[in-house]
């Protein structure tokens, strides 16, 4: 190795993941390797898979499928499909030689184990894991740690792997939201209220220290504070509730029609937990909840999409990828 040699880093975007296509049975195997993680479902397993698969994957799997089939583009799922643009675009900014940038999922293909052996086949140094979820959770962060622990586990030569945790307060990631809702309003005029919908999870993970509620309102604190935006202007919720238990409130879904209900007439959605459009924000805030909200008496709904392959967006994830980058 010469002595400016800074060595090759491997980059896994991660996200959660999706089902490999729009039916019952895709959404099936997805749903069950998802929900059969203690991460996102901590009750005892025999408690929990009797509901599983005796209630939620018969009777939600064909719902779902349906719903994935609005949203499905040519080329696969939107989450996969935007997933694989931001990868291109972050190893535009690096020489393949010194940077090597791919991307996995936590659940369905491809899995991290699957791209670290790629790396190391093309010669990598080390591995740079980043999930892409600006606030930590252990329902979705800590389960890559699970799977990094799990690979490591059956090897003897260990991978040099490091994740990186969070960025919820990074001023670039808070940065490039607040772009992205100024981009909106040049072109849609500033609403009443601005709703920061974060994906829920169970107010129990909290209680027993999640740190998620607490990122999700920092996030949301520093952008308003960038947008000069009056307390009254904004309003953090939590949405996709699962069960009957009491997740994050706010609900998303009952603020809209709250808020339709006592005469808001104009609000803009933005889903800052969410690094890529899918499922959840494209099917579930801009289309039921956007029809919630009118049909509760509110008059314009508008959705600012995820950063997705914004500039700023590639540019934040260049910031941080450098930060692990040998130094020569
Ligand atoms: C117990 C249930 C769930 C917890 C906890 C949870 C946390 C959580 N999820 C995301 C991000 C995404 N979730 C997505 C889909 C999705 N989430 C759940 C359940 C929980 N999520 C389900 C059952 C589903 C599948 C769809 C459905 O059946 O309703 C997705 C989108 C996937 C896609 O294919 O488009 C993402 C992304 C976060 C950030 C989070 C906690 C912080
Ligand atoms: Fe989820
Ligand atoms: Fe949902």
């Amino acid at each position: 190795m010469s002595s400016n040699h800074r060595g090759k880093l491997g980059v896994i975007l991660m996200n959660l993941g999706t089902p490999a296509k729009p039916t019952a049975k895709e959404v099936r195997r997805f749903l069950a390797e998802f929900l059969g993680d203690r991460r996102v479902v901590e009750l005892p397993r025999a408690l929990w898979w009797p509901i599983l698969y005796g209630i939620i994957l018969p009777f939600r799997a064909p719902r779902v499928a349906k719903l994935y089939e609005e949203i499905w583009q040519a080329e696969g799922s939107p989450l996969k499909v935007i997933t694989e643009k931001q990868a291109l675009a972050l190893q535009s900014k690096f020489d393949k030689q010194e940077v090597l940038v791919t991307y996995a999922m936590t659940y369905g293909n491809p899995k991290m184990e699957q791209r670290v052996a790629e790396l190391e086949a093309e010669g990598v140094d080390s591995i740079l894991v980043l999930p892409l979820y600006p606030q930590y959770s252990a329902t979705t962060t800590a389960a890559i740690y699970d799977q990094y622990a799990d690979l490591i586990s059956r090897q003897r030569n260990i991978s040099n792997v490091k994740i990186h945790k969070c960025y919820f307060d990074r001023e670039d990631y808070v940065m490039a939201l607040a772009q992205s809702i100024k981009t909106h309003w040049q072109t849609n005029e500033p609403p009443e209220k601005l709703l920061f919908s974060f994906h829920g999870i169970p107010r129990l993970f909290v209680e027993r220290g999640d740190p998620y509620e607490k990122h999700c309102l920092a996030t949301a604190e520093m952008v308003a504070r960038l947008l000069e935006l009056d307390e009254s202007r904004w309003q953090v919720s939590f949405q996709s509730r699962l069960g009957k238990a009491e997740w994050l409130t706010p609900y998303t879904d009952l603020q809209l029609e709250q808020w339709g209900k006592e005469g808001i007439e104009s609000v803009d959605v933005i889903c800052p937990a969410f690094s890529a459009d899918c499922l959840e924000t494209l099917e579930e805030i801009d289309g039921e909840n956007r029809q919630i909200f009118l049909a509760s008496g509110g008059q314009r709904f508008g959705y600012i999409p995820c950063l997705n392959d914004l500039p700023a967006h590639t540019d934040m994830m260049a910031n941080i990828v450098n930060e692990y980058r040998p130094k020569p």
